[in-house]
């Protein structure tokens, strides 16, 4: 296909509720969005990176501006680029992955529509719902914390998943487990921990948790093998995996034994389907993680969540639970589950009313 131009919006999607983890706290999600248009169809897609570098290296405005200045020129300049060739035209730009992942992704919706292939069809989807877990952030209070757990566990989510930080981990979990008896529970803390907590994180396997997620430093896979070697409960990476090579290596260094694929922090969803394949063909357990996606995002989620090797609840959750309106047609729990939109690229449209209600810039860049 040839790329005939990049539109690069802006919008601000306010969030239900305060959202806050253990590098801070989101009131607003900024999204940016990226549409690819070609004489065939047109691609969405969406980059997560936060509007500030404090989940990774990356955040919203550095993505448009590489997008803008690098990425865009490279692929508009190809008189033919598919998802495939869309890697390796933007491979000698190091880095920003998740710019390179909202740019193969467009380019994948669009090809797909124009083949009328769905997102779930061409990447291998195994079923067509998946079962979904919730991420409840870190609260004021228990009490606050016990009323989120069960409000979340009446919708009919399969898996809770706690953020924790050092204060707020073993008293939460000890009060969800006695509220709500075994269900299936895990906890992230997004790097929030050190070596030296490894005596106080293993007071943590007292209460059968799933996992704990990204415990150290984004950067030390020594240091989480040396603490799986002191938890019972199993090591789940999520910031540390960017590829299918990172991958790779934690699991070779007993690092980890569960990974949270997120198709944008590992350079899009042909990546994110390496690193499955990589995980199953050693027994390794994966789940699809979540950036806080409007529709347009939490769509490919869905689809990519229904591979075969996604084995645990992920954090594809509902639209509701960050989003009284969502920029599509609003993604809803369904005895636990979502279902997989079937049709043709990720399946949904943005809602041009609210679209444009939400929008802060709109930018063209053609080819
Ligand atoms: O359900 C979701 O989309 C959010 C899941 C979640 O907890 N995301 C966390 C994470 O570290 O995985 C996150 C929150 C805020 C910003 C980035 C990431």
């Amino acid at each position: 296909m040839k790329i005939t131009g990049v539109e690069l919006r802006r919008i601000a999607m306010p969030l239900v509720a305060p959202f806050r983890t253990s590098f801070g706290t989101e009131h607003t999600r900024e999204v940016l969005l990226v549409r690819v248009v070609t004489p065939e169809a047109e691609g969405w897609a969406e980059c997560v990176a936060m509007a500030e570098p404090l989940y990774s290296s990356e955040y919203a405005d550095g993505a448009a501006d590489v997008m803008r200045r690098f990425m865009v020129p490279a692929l508009t300049a190809r008189p033919h680029v598919d998802a495939y060739a869309v890697g390796r035209i933007l491979e000698p730009f190091k880095g920003h992955r998740m710019a390179k992942a909202a740019l193969e992704t467009a380019v994948l919706d669009a090809q797909l529509r124009a083949a009328g292939e769905s997102f779930g069809a061409f990447l291998g989807a195994a079923a067509d719902r998946v079962p979904c877990g919730v991420s409840v952030g870190i609260m004021d209070s228990i009490p606050e914390l016990l009323g989120a757990v069960d409000g979340y566990l009446a919708e009919g989510y399969r898996r809770i998943k706690l953020k924790i930080e050092p204060g707020w981990d073993l008293e939460p979990v000890r009060a969800v487990r006695e509220r709500f008896g075994d269900i299936p529970l895990q906890v992230d803390a997004n790097a929030a921990y050190s070596l030296l907590d490894a005596p106080h994180l293993a007071k943590l396997d007292a209460y059968g948790l799933l996992l704990i997620e990204q415990p150290l430093a984004e950067d030390d896979l020594v240091q989480h093998a040396a603490l799986a070697g002191r938890l019972a409960t199993p090591i789940c990476l999520d910031e540390s995996i960017e590829s299918a090579a990172d991958a790779a290596a934690a699991i070779s260094l007993g690092a980890c034994s569960i990974v949270n694929i997120k198709p944008g922090r590992v350079g899009g969803y042909l990546e994110a389907r390496r690193i499955h394949d990589l995980c199953r063909a050693h027994g390794v357990a994966v789940w699809c993680g979540g950036m806080l996606e409007t529709g347009i995002g939490r769509a490919a989620n869905v689809a990519l969540a229904a591979l075969p090797g996604f084995t645990l609840p992920g954090d594809t959750s509902a639209s509701r639970r960050y989003y009284a309106t969502d920029i599509t047609p609003p993604f809803e729990l369904r005895d636990g589950h979502l279902d997989v939109p079937a049709g043709p690229g990720i399946g949904v449209e943005p809602l041009g009313h609210v679209l444009d209600a939400i929008t802060t810039s709109v930018e063209w860049l053609p080819s």
